[in-house]
């Protein structure tokens, strides 16, 4: 029987914090104005966990993995990674965006080792290092060749290998997928499932696909806009693996209108409490 869906308004990890983001707030000025893109968030992630952030756009999501990454600084308040306050970007955290960002004059293989070499690791660990995470992510048979010949999902493999390579504990995503075709996502959400299976991270990942969310996460986080904040958290208790019967099962489609009522909610003018829990 499927348990009960906890929902909680702090999105505390019940574990000790990988990631702590404790009551930031960010506001951008532009001219006079000024704009606050996150008001107030506080969001716990425990080592391991795969959270997703879905919400409208603007509301906040790349601002806030933006700080984790420390690519921006928090206006107030303050993101933690084990412990220590983010001062930059690091080689703990691997980001991910929706733009592939692969070196079009290198090979995948080359893609792939590229951290590593700037890390300073020799070369046959290098290689041996980059030719296990190509082969994590599928892309084996085709090593020695340039992005230019691989489709959108395996240059997006391609960059989740060379992320994996430099060995980070935390991933963050930004609309990883977004620029994919249905199929090509869904085969990328598995294969995501299956490497964060067998080399365990911590993941934040943000999409807009709201059956992508509950499918990956162990919790979804609801963002609102004007301004940014949390507005609901909803904990996934899908089996794993994370089979197409799962996401085929009841148990998904309650969930996954769970999210959806509380993104919609929100935009369609509810107040700004959560809806009730579905089940
Ligand atoms: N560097 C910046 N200068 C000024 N405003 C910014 C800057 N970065 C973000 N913003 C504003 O902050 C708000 C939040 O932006 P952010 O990109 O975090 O939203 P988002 O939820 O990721 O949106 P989307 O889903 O469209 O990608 C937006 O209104 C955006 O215009």
């Amino acid at each position: 029987m499927a348990g009960a869906i906890v929902s909680t308004r702090t999105g505390q990890a019940p574990e000790p914090a990988k990631i702590a983001v404790s009551h930031v707030t960010k506001t951008f000025t532009l001219g006079r104005d000024r704009f606050v893109a996150l008001d107030d968030v506080s969001l716990d992630i425990a080592d391991n966990e795969f959270v997703t952030v879905v919400g409208p756009s603007g509301c906040g999501k790349s601002t806030l993995l933006n700080i984790l990454a420390g690519l921006e600084e928090p206006t107030a308040g303050s993101a933690l990674v084990d412990g220590a306050p983010v001062a930059g970007p690091g080689p703990d955290r691997g980001v991910i965006f929706q733009q592939y960002a692969l070196f079009p004059w290198l090979s995948v293989r080359k893609n792939v080792e590229f951290g590593l070499k700037i890390a300073g690791m020799p070369r046959a660990r290098r290689r041996e290092r980059a030719d296990h995470f190509i082969d994590v992510v599928g892309l084996t048979e085709f090593a020695d060749v340039l992005p230019k010949a691989l489709s959108g999902g395996m240059r997006q493999r391609c960059a989740i290998a060379r992320a994996y390579a430099v060995n980070p504990s935390i991933l963050l995503m930004d609309e990883p997928f977004g620029a994919l075709d249905a199929l090509s996502r869904v085969k990328l959400q598995g294969q995501l499932l299956e490497a964060w299976g067998r080399e365990r991270r911590t993941v934040l990942f943000i999409t807009h696909d709201v059956d992508e969310a509950v499918f990956l996460a162990n919790r979804v986080i609801v963002m609102a806009a004007r301004p940014g904040r949390i507005f609901d958290v909803i904990d996934v208790d899908l089996p794993h693996p994370r089979t197409e019967q799962v996401r085929l099962s009841p148990r998904f489609t309650a969930l996954r209108n769970r999210v959806w009522n509380s993104v919609y909610h929100h935009e369609h003018g509810g107040d700004p409490t959560p809806p009730p829990t579905a089940d």
